[in-house]
């Protein structure tokens, strides 16, 4: 999807949190009256420090967990419930059936569904998005840490989601393996025109990726501010060698600091 288009796009409202509130039942207030809205075709980052609800916004959003108060809304169409196969979402560990191929655990959401229509052709589609289409018939202990991230990621791609949710997927990785998967992660975004919601720990990771971070404060859990990343894309490595990457970063560490202010670390 072209630049353009996302602008015009992300004024329609893929998600909307209000007033969003979860105490967990032994008492902990996690998330706190939090509002935030997601435009169609926006890549928005999650950030804060540890403890601040960010995984548990994330799992709410996806409807993996209630909410105590407030309202989800999804599609910008009013409803309540989460559009089951509109979501795609990446868990922070690869989480794959060791005993089933790379294409078994990528075809798993819709093998539950019960959908093996062009099963064999939307898994090659999705591998091919990952890069891993040769490794279709291998098992999960012949891959790296990245690449079972990839099928991680096509798999939550096999349901062709509107919204893709990623729970702080990269934080195990190392440097290297990191960036490219950014990179392949934007060309992912770019190629399907998807909302992307993801939860980091990083400021670096959300500013290059993201075009809006949001930032989180703990104890209670709440939303404290955010920042538009008004850089263009593609983002490439000129991007983080730059001037606008810098200042990005240094506005969201000025609020990660207000954040952390207070917190025993
Ligand atoms: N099932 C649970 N029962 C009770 N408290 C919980 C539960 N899950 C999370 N919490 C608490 O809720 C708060 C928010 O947790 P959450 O995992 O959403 O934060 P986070 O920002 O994603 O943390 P991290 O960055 O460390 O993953 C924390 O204080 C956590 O201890």
């Amino acid at each position: 999807m072209r630049l353009e288009e996302r602008r015009q796009n992300s004024a329609v409202i893929v998600a909307r949190l209000e007033g969003l509130t979860k105490r967990y039942p032994n008492g902990t207030l996690a998330i706190d009256r939090m509002d935030l809205t997601v435009g169609k075709g926006e890549f928005v980052s999650l950030l804060g420090p540890s403890g601040c609800g960010k995984s548990t916004a994330l799992y709410i959003l996806a409807g993996l967990a209630n909410a105590t108060a407030g309202r989800v809304e999804l599609a910008g169409d009013g409803r309540q419930v989460v559009g089951a196969g509109s979501i795609g979402f990446v868990f922070q560990e690869p989480s794959l059936m060791p005993w089933a191929t790379v294409s078994e655990n990528v075809a798993l959401p819709l093998t539950l569904r019960g959908s093996a229509a062009d099963l064999a052709s939307e898994v090659i589609r999705c591998l091919t998005m990952v890069g891993l289409e040769t490794f279709a018939n291998a098992y999960p202990r012949e891959l790296s840490g990245g690449m079972k991230m990839r099928v991680s990621i096509a798999r939550a791609l096999i349901t062709r989601p509107q919204l893709l949710l990623l729970d702080e997927p990269f934080g195990a990785l190392d440097e290297i393996t990191r960036a490219r998967l950014h990179d392949d992660l934007l060309h992912i975004w770019s190629e399907t025109g998807c909302t992307i919601v993801m939860v980091t720990h990083s400021t670096t990771e959300s500013v290059y990726l993201s075009n809006r971070v949001v930032v989180m404060a703990a104890r209670p859990g709440r939303l404290i501010g955010s920042v538009d990343v008004s850089e263009p894309y593609p983002r490439t490595k000129a991007f983080r060698l730059g001037p606008g990457f810098s200042d990005h970063v240094r506005q969201v560490s000025a609020l990660m600091d207000h954040a952390s202010s207070g917190e025993l670390i």
